[in-house]
């Protein structure tokens, strides 16, 4: 970011990038990481993570890890974790603060009752704001004690007691990361932990990656048939494991082919990922996009040569790219019909609320329900979008930049939350220019 000489802040300036033909490769997968740290830590004995997301995000899981009594080593390769089995070390009673990385704080809650002593997990200010009042509560049909020790509902969250399992019923419309918590610490529950969601779970296609990663460290979750899911008790096996790519980061990347024309081709992809947000591809493909994923087994190729057409989708198993086809939405001929955002609000920032001023800030039009958002082609016209430190809208507010140009963002720096990379990486694909 840059600075003028009157000490006042200016942000990073954006200009149309013309026709592409790149190649670029995406980091890796963030909630992989998150879930390969924590089964590792469970695990008895030292496991390896393999090409690991190296961000704000993960460094948050790793020290909260590490505060928890697990050795957990950074090297050149990867990080060396060094598990408990199921056992945490007593290390009395601990405060950690998550910032705002609500993987983190959902996923170690339940993992607290793991902790002899009494862990309060806590945030930044907008942490503070996000939910966790149906985990706690499932928390508690599991054995734990949650205390809230500001408002009922919300972080900071203080946990204490015994992980006993058995049925536990949990309202996951507000956040599949309730489940995925239970799932990740049930292994090591008293009685087996049978996980009923109750209405319909948020961002569901994350709770296949949960289950993924538990299978690669030998524990498999069972479908049982009503909903429910069935963690066997057992300990997870160590395991050297490699973390694919991440599709939500690759999303602005797609997103550069399809405003700016041209042909992107991202590397470090897997193919056919159970990741949800691969589904982003088969909307630019509906946008009129031409999708390649078998020509190479680890990369993916957009090519985008015609005029985008509107579309209309359900977004709720891919809430992370919203901002993303949004920010795409604004190049089309029509107007882009998106259902599913209902839990948007709950994220970095209030995401409804910030498509809308990033549309109308460069001249586009959305009207917005409680689930649906119309999002406008835009006359562009020049504009400072400001993300209020929300990594996606900052990264999707570039993508509008390389299309139309004009764009300037403020404080784009957030994006080291999930993609510290992602500015220097469009430099060197010749995209920026400062
Ligand atoms: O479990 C995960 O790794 C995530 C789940 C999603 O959250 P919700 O389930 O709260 O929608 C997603 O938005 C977040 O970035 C990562
Ligand atoms: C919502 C996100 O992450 P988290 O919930 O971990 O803060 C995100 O990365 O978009």
């Amino acid at each position: 970011m840059l600075r003028n000489g009157g000490g006042v802040k200016t942000g990073l300036k954006i200009k149309k990038a013309g026709a592409v033909d790149i190649e670029l490769r995406a980091p890796p997968s963030k909630s992989y990481t998150h879930r390969a740290l924590i089964c590792a830590a469970l695990a008895e004995g030292e496991s390896f993570i393999r090409n690991p997301l190296d961000s704000e995000d993960i460094d948050v899981t790793v020290n909260a890890l590490i505060r928890l009594g697990v050795s957990c080593r950074k090297t050149k390769e990867g990080i060396a974790v060094d598990g408990c089995g199921g056992v945490l070390p007593d290390v009395g009673e601990v405060t950690i603060d998550c910032k705002n990385s609500g993987t983190t704080l959902r996923l170690l809650s339940t993992l607290s009752l793991l902790s002899p002593g009494r862990v309060t997990l806590t945030g930044t200010k907008r942490m503070r704001e996000r939910p966790v009042g149906d985990l706690a509560d499932a928390i508690i049909q599991a054995g734990g004690d949650v205390i809230f020790t500001g408002n009922e509902g919300f972080p900071p969250l203080r946990i204490s007691g015994t992980l006993s399992g058995g049925r536990v019923i949990v309202d996951a419309s507000k956040s599949s990361q309730y489940v995925s918590s239970l799932m990740l610490s049930g292994p090591y529950s008293d009685y087996p932990m049978n996980i009923m969601p109750k209405g319909s779970i948020a961002s569901k296609p994350y709770l296949r990656i949960t289950a993924d990663v538990m299978r690669a460290f030998g524990i498999i979750p069972r479908d049982e048939g009503d909903g429910s899911i069935l963690i066997p008790q057992d300990v997870y096996s160590v395991s050297d494991y490699s973390v694919e790519g991440d599709y939500s980061s690759a999303s602005y990347l797609f997103a550069v082919a399809a405003v700016c024309g041209g042909r992107v081709k991202v590397s470090n992809l897997n193919p056919y990922s159970i990741q949800g947000d691969r589904a982003f591809l088969g909307m630019l493909r509906d946008m009129g996009c031409d999708i390649d994923l078998d020509s190479y087994p680890d990369s993916v190729v957009a090519e985008c040569r015609k005029r985008l057409s509107g579309i209309e989708v359900n977004m709720s198993g891919s809430p992370d790219v919203i901002q993303t086809l949004a920010a795409v939405a604004l190049f089309a001929d029509g107007p882009t019909t998106i259902h599913g955002i209902k839990n948007l609000k709950y994220k970095e920032s209030d995401r409804i609320r910030a498509v809308i001023n990033m549309a109308e800030a460069c001249g586009g039009a959305v009207e917005a329900g409680d689930d649906t958002i119309v999002i406008s082609p835009a006359e562009f016209r020049e504009c400072r979008i400001d993300p209020a430190d929300d990594h996606r809208t900052a990264m999707s507010a570039a993508v509008i930049g390389l299309g139309a140009g004009g764009v300037e963002i403020d404080s784009p720096e957030c994006v080291s939350k999930s993609y510290p990379e992602f500015f220097s990486e469009l430099r060197r694909a010749g995209l920026l220019h400062e």
